[in-house]
């Protein structure tokens, strides 16, 4: 299928599972787009492309943090590294930043689709205006980037990779609007997928679903997010389908669901200290 065929990555009958190295390898000078990348996953995404020889272009709306970015990422060894700041919930960005990978690069090979908007955690506020605001920051300049993506990533037989979260397929409380936003990114570019495959069109899509991140300070309860940044890298690379991350634990999540939805509903529910959670 489209989605497997793009490089050989083992010789005939030798191994199944490509190795760390040779996905890292096929990233050498790729150009490749990272939203989101001036903290947190996507600044580690960046890092890791840089010291894979990479040519970047970042983006973010802090103009201070992208700069600090793009520097380290020259120092570990990018190809080359741009930003372009701006926030996403505005309709002209997504077209400025593929025009500028066209008019530098002449083409694009992979598009990291990170970036977030401000959610809370907590009761769903009524709050109508900020659900629009944060579907448009969320999902529609996802939908946007990628349709201003595809022309050049047809030619180059790229990869769009879509950052999203076991919010995105399980609904737990308190992240009504976020969660909103990570189930339509499924809807769409698993739908889009299925069409580009029926087309023989050779553009992977990559659906990530993680779990609790560490982007803040050390705590053993969550994943690290430079394995993180590394993992989506590499499933985006190897042109997979999803990436589960931390493996055991959204599959668990997942397949209990799919056994036993109200039992995972409840287990949700009781996981939570009621009184900490804010109803503004
Ligand atoms: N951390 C976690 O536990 C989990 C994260 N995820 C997903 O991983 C991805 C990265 O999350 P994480 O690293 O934690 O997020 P962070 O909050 O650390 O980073 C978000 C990035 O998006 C940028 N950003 C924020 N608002 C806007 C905007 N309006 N327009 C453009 N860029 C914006 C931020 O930079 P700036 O403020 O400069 O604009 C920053 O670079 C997200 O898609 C998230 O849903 C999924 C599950 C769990
Ligand atoms: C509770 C979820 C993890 C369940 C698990 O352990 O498997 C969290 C996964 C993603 C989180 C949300 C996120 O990353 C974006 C926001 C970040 C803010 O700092 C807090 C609110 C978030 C909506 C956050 C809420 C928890 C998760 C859904």
């Amino acid at each position: 299928s489209p989605q497997t065929t793009h490089t050989p990555l083992c010789g005939a009958g030798s191994c199944s599972v490509p190795s760390l190295q040779h996905s890292q390898k096929m990233l050498r000078g790729k150009r490749v787009i990272v939203t989101g990348a001036s903290s947190g996953i996507g600044e580690q995404m960046a890092y890791h492309l840089a010291r894979m020889e990479a040519h970047l272009l970042l983006t973010a709306r802090t103009e201070a943090k992208l700069q600090k970015v793009v520097e380290r990422c020259l120092e570990l060894g990018a190809a080359s590294a741009r930003y372009i700041s701006g926030s996403m919930d505005s309709p002209s960005l997504p077209e400025q930043v593929l025009r500028e990978a066209e008019n530098t690069w002449g083409g694009l090979d992979m598009l990291i689709l990170n970036h977030i908007g401000q959610s809370s955690f907590s009761y769903f506020s009524g709050d109508v205006g900020h659900v629009r605001k944060l579907m448009e920051t969320n999902f529609v300049s996802y939908v946007a980037l990628a349709t201003a993506a595809l022309p050049l990533l047809k030619e180059s037989e790229g990869s769009i990779v879509v950052v999203s979260s076991i919010a995105g397929r399980i609904a737990g409380p308190f992240t009504a609007p976020y969660s909103a936003t990570k189930f339509a990114l499924d809807g769409f570019f698993s739908s889009l997928r299925q069409e580009l495959i029926i087309d023989k069109v050779n553009v992977s899509i990559t659906l990530c679903i993680l779990g609790y991140i560490n982007t803040g300070k050390p705590s053993p309860a969550h994943s690290p997010k430079e394995e993180c940044a590394l993992e989506i890298i590499r499933a985006g690379a190897l042109r997979r389908r999803e990436l589960h991350y931390p493996a055991r634990a959204v599959g668990t999540a997942l397949l209990v669901r799919s056994i036993a939805p109200e039992l995972l509903d409840s287990l949700v529910r009781s996981s939570y200290r009621l009184e900490n959670v804010r109803r503004t």
